[in-house]
């Protein structure tokens, strides 16, 4: 199906044919499955003991939870479709002078963890946009309240003075410049040269200030800047300091070298007031709408971490080539790009790529209505933040409506007071914002919450994703940094589960049964933990009291299991490696799902309770972004890097333990020629060979690595015990 507003399509969209496939395996699954649980329910009515009803229940309500996280996931597989932008055609059927404005928003928490250097070439990537500067827009929003991230966006807007008119004048495509200057170390052309020597001068001098800690005085070039610098108050942390606004660059005032006009950028420092909750990135975000609605207004809004650099500069006319078609305009809330990670190794281990989350499942969601928000690489229409397509919610003021025509220039003092005033931390008391009018509010993962609210309101998306990758991000490389990451995604998920806004209950009514089972696959997705702690123990540590929990060889129904793992496993394995994945991926990427489901997971209900309770504070854990030479180095070798002493290990150690234990113990009896253990304990081998094999680098990690990210003796030891503790447990309860 093409677009259809001229005879030059704007975009197409295919379903994918594996659709067919997909339904006729889902309705054969689906009969498994209730073959499966019917046989659990003879199962738990013939239980003779207390204890054998225990594991009966418990493998029973394992499977119900898988089945129901089944039934989630065939959602994304009855209509999957992929779409592709034209934009050699935009200029066709669209006048340069008719492109919207775009206002960027790029967010930034905290200096030590989010080096300063990576948040200016971030901007400096999309200040860098084909595209008309004195329609663009970027807007820093500074959480840590640094003045070191100042210092070095002052440089960029300097350096970009330079920068933009070398890489449109010479068609260069990283528009990063260290993504740049890292491919192309050297050139003839004299002028690549005295480039590169700026950005290294910049770059020395943001990394100066960054290891000082301050800016000396030497660097501020003149009495204006060293107002700036000046205004950081007496009393000032990161949880209570006033709004700073500071335009860096401006696009009427200053041209780039050639002629052309630089973008916008612009430093925001919201208030901050112990007193009054800020609610992280959400509040940041609804911040940016407010300035950027005051000051610009364009009336598509581009949100951006601060670790994701564009890595094309033709993403905003792929972007327009959707939202410019009349036939889709009206209802199309944003368009998301994928998440791609640069440096991954070979197998990349942590599975970094999240190709379920962020590739497979998207174009599921495609043939519905549309991707969820990832938070980062999405483009929206600004009117989204006020209301359904067909309900307008009005702002407080005129200024922040979407049709507000702003005809002032940004700096004008009226505008830059106007700024200021909403960028206090009280001026969303007692309004909508954060409930019905921009960012919501609520949840740990505000991106997954906003994007399902806007479809239920009514609006759609689109996932686009080009051959060549619009953004490109990186991810954490020490586990405990990647399962901390992942921790927060689960509370935030369970902040939507058991909020009103429950996916099932909620959604189902505004955005039918399918998308809201999609929904619902995220939300509920810490509950894998329970299924997945019974997997990784309950078999093993039975198994090692002689007690069969299975089917037995000889048994039809063991078949049965057997084609239940061997279909799941195997059409998961072929969707990875239709997505141009690799088996070696693949592999990691299942394993990384047990890894996570039995630490993120884990914790984060934990965390969920403790944040209910109020015994833990609520709060959003920035994740690291500085990188260690000697970790990188290990990384790239393949290897985990435990190295810290979390307890977050501590499950996965024990079931790793667990699993090598049944599985030796098992063997053993096999070479020992006992009959009955072979046919009785098929599956139970079968269950702990597989943890075995997928907990190998947790062995090396205990006892073959000497290095610093190897697995710390305290986690080894505790795991040891607590291995040693469930079996006793078990064993004594199956004698009662
Ligand atoms: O109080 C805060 C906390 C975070 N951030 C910014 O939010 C972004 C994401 O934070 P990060 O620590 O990198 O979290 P990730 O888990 O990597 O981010 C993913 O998950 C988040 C939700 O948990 C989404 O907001 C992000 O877009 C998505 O990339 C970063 O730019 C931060 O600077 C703020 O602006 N204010
Ligand atoms: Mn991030």
């Amino acid at each position: 199906m093409e677009s259809t507003t001229s005879s030059f399509p704007l975009h197409s969209s295919k379903p994918l044919p594996r659709r067919i496939f997909n339904r006729i395996f889902a309705l054969i699954y689906a009969f498994a499955i209730s073959a499966l649980l019917l046989h659990h329910v003879k199962a738990l009515l013939h239980t003779t003991t207390l204890f054998s009803f225990f594991i009966s229940l418990s493998m029973f309500t394992s499977d119900v939870i898988l089945s129901f996280m089944w039934i989630n996931s065939q959602a994304f597989r009855m209509n999957p479709v992929v779409t592709k932008p034209f934009p050699e055609n935009l200029k066709k059927v669209l006048d340069l002078s008719d492109f919207p404005a775009v206002d960027v928003f790029i967010c930034t928490a905290d200096p030590s963890k989010e080096p300063p250097m990576r948040v200016a070439t971030t901007a400096l990537s999309v200040m860098a946009y084909d595209y008309p500067g004195e329609k663009l827009s970027v807007y820093v929003s500074d959480d840590g309240g640094s003045e070191l991230t100042l210092f070095a966006l002052m440089e960029a807007a300097k350096f970009g003075k330079v920068w933009l008119p070398f890489c449109k004048g010479n068609n260069i495509m990283e528009r990063c410049p260290d993504a740049y200057f890292t491919r192309i170390c050297t050139s003839d052309s004299q002028i690549h040269e005295n480039v590169k020597v700026l950005y290294e001068n910049m770059k020395t001098r943001v990394e100066n200030v960054v290891e000082r800690g301050n800016i000396p005085d030497e660097y501020k070039m003149n009495e204006e800047e060293a107002e700036i610098f000046g205004k950081r108050t007496k009393g000032f942390t990161i949880e209570n300091h006033p709004a700073i606004i500071q335009v860096l660059s401006q696009t009427s005032k200053e041209k780039d070298g050639t002629g052309f006009s630089m973008p916008n950028l612009i430093y925001v420092r919201r208030e901050k007031s112990g007193a009054v909750p800020h609610h992280f990135k959400a509040g940041a975000l609804n911040t940016l709408l407010r300035v950027s609605s005051i000051m610009t207004n364009g009336p598509i809004i581009l949100t951006l971490d601060c670790d994701m650099i564009s890595n094309d500069p033709s993403t905003p006319h792929k972007m327009l080539c959707y939202f410019m078609d009349n036939s889709i305009k009206p209802k199309l809330g944003y368009v998301q790009f994928p998440v791609r990670i640069f440096g991954l190794n070979r197998a990349d281990i942590y599975a970094s790529e999240f190709k379920r989350a962020w590739h497979i499942n998207p174009m599921g969601m495609n043939g519905l209505l549309g991707p969820d928000y990832f938070g980062t690489g999405t483009f929206f229409n600004r009117r989204v933040f006020h209301g359904g397509p067909l309900s307008f919610i009005g702002p407080e003021i005129p200024e922040l409506s979407p049709n507000f025509v702003v005809n002032k220039p940004i700096n004008d003092k009226a505008i830059l007071d106007l700024a200021h005033q909403v960028a206090r931390c009280e001026y969303e008391n007692q309004s909508k914002w954060g409930s019905k009018i921009g960012f919501r509010y609520g949840s740990l993962v505000e991106d997954f919450y906003t994007g399902f609210q806007l479809h239920c309101e009514g609006w759609k998306s689109i996932y686009c994703s080009p051959e060549r990758p619009a953004f490109l991000s990186d991810m954490p490389i020490a586990l405990n940094d990647v399962v901390t990451q992942t921790k927060r995604w689960s509370v935030g998920l369970l902040e939507v589960t058991l909020s009103k806004h429950n996916p099932l209950i909620f959604g189902t009514r505004f955005i039918g049964p399918l998308m809201a089972l999609c929904y619902s696959y995220y939300a509920f997705g810490p509950i894998w933990s329970f299924p997945v702690v019974v997997y990784s123990f309950l078999p093993q540590i039975t198994m090692l009291n002689n007690i069969s929990i299975f089917p037995k060889v000889s048994d039809p129904w063991f078949f049965l299991y057997i084609f239940l793992f061997l279909g799941a496993y195997g059409q998961d394995c072929i969707e990875f490696i239709l997505s141009k994945g690799t088996i070696l991926r693949w592999w990691s990427d299942q394993r990384m799902w047990i890894v996570r489901v039995l630490s993120s997971d884990l914790f984060g209900c934990v965390e969920y309770i403790s944040n209910h309770v109020g015994i833990v504070p609520r709060g959003f854990n920035v994740t690291n972004k500085v990188i260690g030479n000697e970790q990188s180095k290990r990384y790239n070798e393949g290897k985990f890097e435990f190295g810290v002493s979390s307890p977050m290990f501590v499950p996965l150690s024990t079931a790793a333990l667990l699993n090598l234990t049944a599985f030796l113990w098992g063997f053993l009896q096999v070479l020992m020629g006992i009959q009955m253990f072979k046919g009785l304990f098929g599956v139970q081998m079968f269950v702990s060979g597989f943890g075995v094999v997928n907990c190998w680098p947790v062995y090396e990690a205990m006892v073959m690595r000497s290095d610093n990210g190897r697995m710390p003796y305290k986690i080894t030891f505790l795991s040891v015990f607590l291995a040693w503790g469930l079996f006793a447990a078990i064993s004594f309860m199956s004698k009662m």
